[in-house]
Formats: C-alpha cells, structure tokens, sequence
C-alpha cells in the first residue's frame, strides 16, 4: 500500500537536506508517495502562522513527517507564539510525539572527526531517549509578570514552569527499557534530583519502572555530571534516558562526538511507534543556501522513517549501508572533511548516498 510522506523542509538548509534524503528514498523504488508544506518561517512570511492549519493536518493524516528544520535568527524579535521554532514544538505536541530516540554513532572513518581523541570515541555507539512533550518547554504557568516576592520583588521577570506527571514519566521510561532490551541492556537515567522536584519523581518513578526489565542494568547520573561523562567516557554509555532539556543539550554534545552535529539523526515517535524524523540539528542560517550542509543526519533520519513508521527493515539497512560505504570510500562534507578525502557538496553528498545504494 502507498505510503504517504509529509515532506516540511522549512528554513535555511532545511530544504537542502531534506531534497538529499528524498532523493535517497525515492531510489529505492518503494510505493511512497511525497506531499510538500511550508512550515517555520517560511510558513510565517507566506501564511501569517509558523504551522499553518493545512500543515498540521498534512502532518496529522500521513503516515509518517520528513523534516528538516525550522528557524532563522531574523525572526528572533517576533513573539514567542509566532517564532518558527513554535512549528517543531507545535507539531511534536499535536502529534504526541513524546519519545524522541537520537542515535549517537562515531563510524570507524570518522574517528578523525570527532572533537575528542581517538580512543576516547572508537566504537561509540548510544542513544538519548528523550521525553519530548513535557518539562519545562511546555510547562504551564509561563510568561511575564511582576516579581511577587525575593530580592528584586516588583521588577519584570520572565518564568517558566518545569513539571512532569508520573504517566508520563512512565510511558518515556518503558521506551528507554524496551530500547535497552534490543541494545546492550543498560539504562543511564540522568535527571538533576539532588535539586529539583520534577526530578525526583522522575528517578522514583525510572526506577519503579526498571523493576519490569530485571535484565535491563540500571544506573543514575545527574545532568552536570553526565555532560561531564558524556566527553570523558561516552562508550560506557549505552541508553541515557532523560527529560525534554537535558536531552535537548546532551544530544548537542553527544553530536559533537560523532563527527559533526551533521550526523546525528532523530526519531520523534508516539504511542504506535510512528512519527516525524528530523536531523537533530537546526536551519544553519549560517551556511544556508551554499549548498555546503552535511545532509547524512536527514538521511539517517529518513532511513529511520521507514525502519520505525513503515517497518522497512531492509530497505532501511540499504540506506544505512550507503551512508557507510560513501564514508568508507572517503567522501566529506566540509564538516567531517580530512586530510586525503574528497570534499563533496550537500548535493553532492546526497549523489554519493543514492549511488552507493544496493
Ligand atoms: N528541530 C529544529 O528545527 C531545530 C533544531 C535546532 C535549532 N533550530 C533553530 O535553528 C536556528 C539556528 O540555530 P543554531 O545555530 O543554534 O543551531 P544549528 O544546529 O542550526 O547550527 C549550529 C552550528 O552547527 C552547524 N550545522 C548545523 N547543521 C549542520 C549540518 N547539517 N552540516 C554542517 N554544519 C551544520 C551550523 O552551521 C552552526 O555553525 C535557530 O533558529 C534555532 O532555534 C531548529
Ligand atoms: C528548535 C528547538 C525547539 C528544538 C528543541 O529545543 O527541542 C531543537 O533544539 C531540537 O533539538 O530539536
Ligand atoms: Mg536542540
């Protein structure tokens, strides 16, 4: 049966990495069919909203979201509800979206790339589940307001509200413990309860959870550390299981080791398993429209569409094994280049993985 795609490219080198990724899936020769919608802010400037009705719905009835990134610092001074980041927010919570699933892989050619030595990243291989729609992102009550109280009681002050309920403390848990059980079985829970209420919970209600996956080897750490165990010692770690943002700010370092935040792909996926893929990275507003953006993390994330919404296993290898003989053959983007590679464009790049299917 026909497979439908939302394709949301949005801003800056959205558009570039997400045509490499369709050009990958489309040589596959699979019955999927492609539908096109703005979103971010070229859905602003064109439609007045971030994530225009008719993208929400697109999103909602297909089977499955291509993204590639929204974002542009020229909208910096709208308000909050119409920046473009709103729409990947806005699209996550309509959609349920509330495991995000961020594989962080140093491949053996790339080693060279990383920000850490050699011995330091050889054989890393982990992955960040993510709770996606709750903590303090879209905690409630939020906004401006005078201080009500503490030492600059009266003065404009901005608040957030950090919560988390045990459900859905729950539900995150089990995806960590279910991806654990296919991987190394051992769960790093990393969460900031020597301080924080919502953590606490979190801790009590992973570690009550843990207790369905004896096999599973569970593990604590608090956030500060983790970011510090993330760089002295990333391949003890196999599945760190953590909230909306701290794993925002982990799967950004953890990038870093794999080469290039170029390389890491995501899958933001709800209750059936489905969702919408994205590189885990944003719109680059710095090097868009120079065709010179690492499209791997878009593909990965569109090989990772079809292994989870369509359970296309096969043909998700097909383009796992391309990625990894292009990399094998020596074929760079700017960001992972080295001394004796072949510098390729995103386009070029998006050529090389097509070719190298089988
Ligand atoms: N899911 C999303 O859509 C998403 C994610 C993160 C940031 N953003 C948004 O993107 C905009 C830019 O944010 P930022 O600069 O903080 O983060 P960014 O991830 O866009 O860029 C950070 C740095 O990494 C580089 N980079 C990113 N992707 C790359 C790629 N594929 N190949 C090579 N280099 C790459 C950029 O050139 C930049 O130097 C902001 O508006 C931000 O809110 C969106
Ligand atoms: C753009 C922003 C809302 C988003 C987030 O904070 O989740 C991004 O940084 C990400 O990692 O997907
Ligand atoms: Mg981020």
């Amino acid at each position: 049966m026909t497979k439908k795609i939302a394709v949301l490219p949005g801003d800056g080198i959205g558009t570039e990495i997400v045509e490499q990724a369709v050009k990958v899936l489309k040589a596959l020769g699979e019955d999927f069919e492609y539908e096109y919608a703005d979103v971010g802010g070229v859905a602003y400037a064109n439609h007045g909203h971030p994530l225009p009705p008719e993208t929400l719905a697109l999103a909602k009835e297909a089977d499955a979201v291509l993204f590639g990134a929204v974002g542009d610092f020229k909208y910096d001074t709208l308000p909050r509800a119409l920046r473009p980041e709103q729409a990947i927010l806005g699209l996550r919570k309509n959609l349920n979206l509330f495991a995000n699933l961020r594989p962080a892989v140093c491949y053996p050619e790339l080693v060279s790339a990383s920000t850490l030595r050699p011995e330091v990243v050889s054989g890393l291989d982990l992955v960040i589940v993510r709770e996606l729609t709750g903590d303090v992102y879209f905690g409630t009550p939020r906004g401006r307001r005078e201080a009500p109280d503490g030492p600059f009681k009266g003065a404009e002050e901005g608040f957030d509200t950090m919560r988390y309920s045990r459900p859905e403390v729950e539900r995150i848990a089990h995806v960590g413990f279910r991806t654990a059980m296919q991987r190394r079985k051992h769960l790093t829970c990393v969460d900031k309860s020597n301080v924080l209420e919502t953590s606490q919970l979190w801790r009590e209600v992973v570690t009550e959870v843990s207790k369905q996956y004896p096999e599973v080897k569970l593990d604590y750490l608090y956030v500060d550390n983790a970011a510090m165990q993330l760089v002295r010692a990333p391949t003890e770690l196999d599945v760190v299981l953590t909230g909306n943002l701290f794993g925002d700010i982990l799967s950004d370092e953890a990038a870093m080791l794999t080469g290039s935040i170029g390389m890491l792909a995501s899958a933001s996926l709800n209750e059936k398993g489905t969702g919408l893929f994205e590189p885990s990275h944003g719109s680059a507003p710095d090097i868009a429209g120079k065709n010179i953006a690492n499209p791997i993390a878009t593909v990965e994330s569109a090989a990772m569409m079809i292994r989870y919404a369509f359970h296309m296993d096969e043909q998700a290898d097909r383009i796992e094994a391309a990625i990894r003989k292009v990399l094998s053959d020596g074929i760079r983007t700017g960001d992972i280049w080295s001394e004796g590679c072949e510098k390729v464009s995103c386009s070029g790049m998006g050529d090389a993985i097509r070719a190298a299917l089988r």
